[in-house]
């Protein structure tokens, strides 16, 4: 009965507005993601940060790759950009654009960037299936297939050299963020300590693996993943690289570490690859390290909004990331059910 009241109560017109300005801005949000690609895409962050100091427009356009680019539109697309707080502007005589520390880390020189992993989630395969959210809901299938005639992830980025290219260094800049808080947490835990061989279960690339070993040179590292990524993946004379699938065979070592892996699969199958994982290492001192996203559903960290948007970037495939609680309940049921 109340809430039939409030629908007949108008909204006050601060509310009103409120609500309206909220909705604009959610209903715009995707101007923002693709208006921050369009930056990266021609390469503005570099201009800027390789020639050391504020520019024009006109000294930014000259070292765009666009012959003869339309000075009215990308003036437009810098304005917003600097409304969004990823440029800055110094005025003078001309007025002149500069870097913020957002902006730096859309700088392809800077070891630490966010470069590929804003090009991977913002290319074209990776967005649509956001339109078929609502196949998930029905839940015959994922947004991805349902948006992919069918065809797993894996399956077609491995038949795109430029793709799948774009996923690895995604996943290696996010992890390049991580490993020096892994490497850190290891040591001051202990938790290599009597540790001699490590599997990295889904390592892709092996920077975890390369970071591990470089730190902790007692722990043989092998990285384990599909054959088309370790085959791509150039030798390196510390870490060792062997094919495989998860659920298939993990091959035996002290420590299994999975980073981002998990949350890759839903509960059902994350059991399977944890027993399989206990399979893998020694009944008694054998470790297992996780290292996932732990999702803050109260949204008071920080990073609140991009886990919850990684989870249902996750869900895309059949996959999530986790609470504490979940996490908890998980492994609990891991242990449980063998
Ligand atoms: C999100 S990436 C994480 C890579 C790496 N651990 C990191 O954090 O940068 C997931 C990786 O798991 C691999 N993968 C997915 N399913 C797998 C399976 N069934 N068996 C082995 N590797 C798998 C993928 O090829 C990919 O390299
Ligand atoms: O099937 C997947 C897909 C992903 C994935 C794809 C694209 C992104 O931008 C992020 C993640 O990740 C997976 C994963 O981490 C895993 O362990 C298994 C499967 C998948």
């Amino acid at each position: 009965m109340d809430s039939m009241k409030n629908d007949l109560i108008p909204l006050a017109m601060d509310e009103e507005i409120q609500g309206q300005a909220q909705i604009w801005k959610h209903i715009y949000g995707f101007a923002e993601s693709l208006t921050l690609k369009c930056a990266i895409e021609l390469g503005v962050p570099d201009i800027l940060h390789k020639h050391g100091k504020p520019m024009t427009l006109s000294e930014i356009a000259d070292k765009l790759t666009i012959p003869s680019p339309n000075m009215d539109r990308f003036h437009r697309i810098m304005r917003f950009l600097v409304h969004m707080k990823l440029f800055t502007v110094i005025d003078g005589p001309e007025m002149k654009y500069a870097l913020t520390p957002a902006s730096k880390l859309l700088v392809r020189a800077e070891e630490k960037n966010l470069v590929s992993f804003a090009l991977i989630q913002l290319h074209a395969d990776e967005m649509l299936p956001w339109h078929y959210l609502i196949a998930g809901i029905e839940g015959q299938t994922t947004p991805w297939l349902a948006s992919h005639n069918g065809v797993p992830y894996y399956d077609r980025v491995g038949k795109d050299p430029e793709y799948y290219k774009l996923h690895n260094d995604a996943m290696t800049s996010h992890t390049s963020f991580v490993v020096s808080a892994l490497v850190q947490g290891c040591a001051k835990e202990g938790v290599l300590d009597g540790v001699r061989s490590l599997v990295d279960v889904g390592g892709s690339t092996g920077v975890a693996s390369k970071a591990i070993t470089n730190a902790f040179p007692h722990v043989k590292c092998t990285v384990m993943d599909f054959a088309h990524v370790v085959e791509a993946v150039p030798k390196d004379p510390k870490v060792d690289f062997v094919a495989g699938d998860v659920f298939d065979c993990v091959p035996k070592a002290d420590a299994v570490l999975m980073k981002s892996f998990l949350h890759g699969f839903d509960d059902d199958d994350s059991i399977k690859i944890l027993n399989k994982c206990r399979e893998a290492i020694p009944a008694k001192g054998g470790k297992l390290i996780i290292v996932e996203i732990v999702v803050d559903i109260d949204g008071t960290l920080e990073f609140a909004r991009p886990r919850l948007c990684m989870d249902l970037e996750l869900g895309m495939f059949g996959g999530k990331e986790r609470t504490k609680d979940e996490w908890k309940n998980l492994l609990t049921k891991a242990e449980t059910i063998r």
